[in-house]
């Protein structure tokens, strides 16, 4: 039995019969107005939206939402309604109810009393709007106070949740895809369809069913009021199910007074009281809305789930759903959207105009010969697979994402193709492709597509997903710390069916971020089929597929008295203090490292990719995505910038020195006596075991924090100074900087230090590619130090191998718990070193040693004899004692050593 799996039909309105006789009509259909549809001039036809007084705005706006996890739907829905309702203040009816029901309640007779149960309960409200859900997001059924919020995933719930609006007008609609405009249709016809003025500025609140969206409707609707109604907000879900097992479907009812344009038209009428109109059932075709006027707003934000790892690719020879020849494409740069636009006016199509430009771009620009050269997908697939890195090698592996963007199919007009020549606006249906598609002859792909086209290939993956939520979440908490100019009183969150455990391997990922940015009001949501909604402010509406839409809702006027405060204390005087240690802002810029970051979480694991991004920011989707414009990525935070700037430096000089020359020089180098490498595990444990903590002394020229340092840099001197007295008083082993850009070192530096001392030699770079630890080997290193940030587990034992093979010992830096719990897994690392510093501003905090020394982590790290060495920001006497008690065995000392006149007398007055 499937109780969603009755179809969709289609009856007259009881009150106007001849309804149904009409053909499908664009215009003025009917079914999704009143009998009389108004004409553009005759709007607005409905009572405007009351003007706020300041007695009306006296009473806030409220919220209220929650989710039972009741086995079956009637008493799940009876939890959920009540717990909502208490907590409303006595007194306060809601004008609106919106409920996301499980597909999983399987019982047809409760699923078609739902909505009576609610008017029974609800009798005071305007209007009922709801779908069926693959999964509910909400607070759980507590009386008076909402309770913890979670993700209801594979297990049957409901969450309903209440809205008493003051000063808006609740205005439902429903469309089917046969009786609407089209989305080329003047504005006029949709204004006039749906009798609002666009000075009104109605919030359009929308769900679809997926079959909608199928048969166009959803691509008109979007479009079509994104034309009539561009000062609108549209947000809105798309019905899904959990498994296949039912069909996704909308319901709604509304008890607006019959002489009011604006009833709800009957889907099912036979059931409806007389003098009533009401969509009380369910529907697996069409949309269902509200058009909210008056003290209303939205704001949006967007997080993705996959992201591009390709160039995009221009489609040159393919069949309607193949994909034959592809060739390399590039952006269209400012002057080619000129270009574009001025050829849009002779132009018959945009798949013509396309092509066009593309010849035109290779005669023009003579983009290189090598890049235009056609290839099949296959063999693009096949290079792309050995060029990425392990991690994307491996995502796109387990899950090929295939995305053609979409303009030239849906902007035919003139019009439309100068809009489509901004990348703002441009969009790519991504899909996953089967193993089979890949045939001879081509690829085979789901989407039709037409010559002209664009591609490219997309990985989905849980860092992705990670990072963007991360900041969207900042976002979000920044503006409820911040705005005051949007003060929200409830969020929903719309977020895509492949999101939740399978993205992020837990449940509930979501919201428990959500708590840890402070977000503390009333919340709701579901796992859809696709979430509607703009891209960015001001922007074009879009569907978007594996997404989370986190969209705030409250009233327009600040001025109005709230209801609830949507951060909780706490965490507002966290934020205060993070923007605080970073100069008044917390925000990061919105690329590719991996992180983690929360209020929470003071020592965020880092892990950032290997190759240079050189890719569009990441945007998402399996089902449907749509692109950003393509901005030039800017480093997140200090070590980004150090490993981009790093990774161009060694690429250039890899030419230059080939690995297997030097190769084949380090044998031979480690043959004479005088490079023997100074074993500099045993120069830490020995200092260690004599003086109760070893030293390490830095070396460098400038540093990220204090810029110039030593005028006059001597490597050989300042290593002499160090190691003066021996193991006993000295340093146990000297760091040399060699990154030439921060620290202002060289290769040549570890030989000249190397020659002022018998400690060993420790590089300290940010190491990338092999490479460098045989060029630092060559120069005198005996050791180097490894970044965990920068480096996945497999390029880490590599390189620990590598190490390993020419003789040179390793430290690994680490500045999270993961990244220690990752060196514990690592066959072969012996010495870590906790770095102290932040990687935002590069500032230190010498409690991260600490924290992350728990009893537990040092009795592993003892069993596996690691040395542990404290480094940045231990300046004092105190704190070297606090990073020792803490279980440090040593510390690398900072630049204050390195700056005194007398560098010895600091190194004693430390050990005092
Ligand atoms: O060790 C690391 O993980 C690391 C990575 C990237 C940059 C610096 C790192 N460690 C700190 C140091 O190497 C120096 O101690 C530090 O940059 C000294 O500079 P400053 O604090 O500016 O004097």
């Amino acid at each position: 039995f499937s109780p969603l799996g009755s179809h969709l039909r289609l009856a007259p309105r009881h009150d106007d019969s001849s309804a149904h006789l009409r053909g499908p009509c664009r215009v003025t259909s009917s079914r999704s107005l009143s009998c009389v549809s108004p004409s553009p001039s005759s709007a607005p036809s409905v009572p405007p939206a009351s003007v706020p007084t300041a007695q009306s705005l006296s009473v806030p706006q409220r919220w209220s939402s929650a989710l039972s996890l009741k086995a079956n739907l009637t008493d799940a829905t009876a939890d959920a309604v009540e717990a909502a309702r208490s907590q409303l203040p006595q007194g306060v009816t809601p004008d609106l109810a919106i409920v996301h029901a499980c597909s999983l309640y399987s019982s047809k007779f409760q699923w078609d009393g739902l909505v009576p149960q609610m008017r029974r309960m609800l009798p005071d409200v305007k209007a009922i709007i709801g779908t069926t859900t693959g999964g509910n997001i909400g607070r759980s059924a507590e009386r008076e106070e909402p309770g913890e919020a979670q993700e209801a995933e594979g297990v049957p719930s409901v969450s309903v949740t209440l809205a008493s609006l003051p000063d808006v007008t609740i205005k439902p609609f429903q469309m089917l895809a046969s009786e609407i405009p089209d989305k080329f249709d003047p504005a006029e016809d949709w204004i006039s369809y749906l009798g609002v003025p666009p000075s009104d500025v109605p919030l359009f609140f929308m769900y679809s069913t997926p079959r909608f969206m199928r048969l166009q409707g959803l691509d008109n609707v979007i479009i079509g009021l994104d034309q009539a109604y561009p000062e609108s907000k549209k947000v809105g879900g798309l019905a899904s199910t959990f498994g296949a097992s039912s069909s996704p479907a909308i319901f709604a009812w509304s008890a607006m007074s019959s002489s009011s344009n604006f009833n709800m038209t009957a889907l099912w009428p036979e059931n409806v009281p007389a003098g009533e109109i009401s969509l009380d059932t369910f529907a697996q075709d069409g949309l269902i809305g509200l058009m909210l006027v008056g003290d209303i707003d939205v704001r949006t934000r967007l997080a993705h789930g996959c992201r591009p790892v390709s160039d995009r690719f221009r489609i040159t020879k393919c069949e309607p759903h193949k994909i034959v020849e592809i060739f390399k494409d590039e952006p269209p740069s400012p002057q080619k959207m000129v270009d574009l636009e001025e050829l849009s006016e002779t132009a018959q199509s945009f798949a013509a105009l396309q092509g066009a430009n593309a010849e035109k771009r290779m005669s023009e620009d003579g983009v290189g010969a090598a890049d235009t050269v056609p290839i099949d997908p296959w063999s693009e697939y096949t290079r792309l697979t050995y060029e990425l890195d392990d991690t994307d090698a491996n995502l796109i592996k387990k899950a090929t994402m295939l995305g053609v963007e979409q303009v030239p199919m849906q902007l035919p007009s003139p019009s439309d193709v100068s809009q489509a020549s901004s990348a703002a606006s441009s969009r790519y249906l991504v899909e996953e492709l089967p193993k089979a598609s890949f045939r001879e002859g081509g690829l085979l792909i789901q989407q039709p597509i037409q010559e002209g086209q664009t591609m490219r290939f997309y990985v989905r993956d849980m860092y992705g997903a990670q990072v963007d939520l991360s900041e969207t979440l900042q976002r979000l908490a920044y503006d409820l710390d911040e705005d005051a100019t949007f003060r929200p009183e409830g969020l929903f969150v719309l977020k895509g069916l492949d999101r939740g455990r399978k993205l992020f391997g837990k449940g509930n990922y979501e919201v428990e971020k959500l708590r840890e940015w402070g977000y503390d009001g009333p919340l709701m949501g579901f796992f859809g089929d696709g979430a509607i909604g703009p891209m960015i402010k001001g922007g074009n509406t879009y569907l978007y597929g594996s997404c989370s839409l986190f969209v705030e809702i409250g009233p327009k006027n600040p001025d109005r008295t709230r209801a609830s405060t949507p951060m909780n204390e706490t965490t507002r005087a966290r934020l205060r203090e993070i923007k605080r240690q970073r100069g008044g802002s917390f925000m990061v810029s919105p690329f590719t490292s991996k992180v983690d970051y929360s209020p929470d979480n003071p020592d965020p694991d880092i892990t950032l990719p290997r190759r240079l991004v050189n890719v569009a920011r990441p945007v998402s989707i399996s089902t449907i995505e749509f692109s950003l414009p393509e901005l030039a990525p800017l480093p997140s935070h200090r070590l980004e910038e150090m490993v981009w700037s790093k990774e161009m430096e060694v690429d250039r000089l890899r030419d230059r020195y080939p690995m297997s020359n030097l190769m084949y020089q380090v044998g031979e180098y480690n043959l004479r006596p005088a490079n023997r490498p100074r074993d500099l595990y045993g120069s830490l444990c020995r200092q260690k075991a004599e003086r109760g903590v070893a030293l390490v002394g830095e070396c460098m020229k400038a540093s990220p924090n204090h810029g110039i340092l030593k005028a006059k840099y001597d490597p050989k001197a300042i290593a002499s100074t160090y190691a003066d007295g021996g193991e006993r008083r000295g340093v146990a082993a000297v760091s040399v900087h060699i990154d030439n850009k921060y620290y202002a070192g060289n290769f040549d530096d570890l030989g000249a230090a190397r020659r002022g001392s018998t400690v060993p030699i420790i590089a300290s770079d940010i190491f990338v590619y092999a490479w460098q630890i045989v060029r630092a080997r060559l120069a005198g290193a005996d050791a180097v130090k490894l970044v965990a940030a920068v480096l996945s587990d497999r390029d880490l034992q590599a390189f620990l191998k590598v190490c390993e093979r020419i003789s040179v010992q390793a430290i690994v830096s680490v500045s999270s718990r993961e990244q220690l719990e990752r060196c514990l897994r690592l066959d072969g690392c012996k010495i870590v070193a906790i770095n102290n510093l932040n990687f935002w501003d590069m500032q230190p905090d010498v409690h991260r040693t600490t924290r992350l020394l728990t009893d537990e982590m040092r009795r592993r790290l003892k069993e596996k004899e690691i040395f542990v060495l404290s480094e940045g920001g231990v300046d004092t006497a105190e704190e070297l004692r606090a990073v020792v008690s803490a279980g440090a065995d040593g510390v690398i000392l900072s630049e204050a050593v390195l700056r005194d006149a007398d560098p010895r007398s600091a190194i004693e007055r430390m050990l005092t």
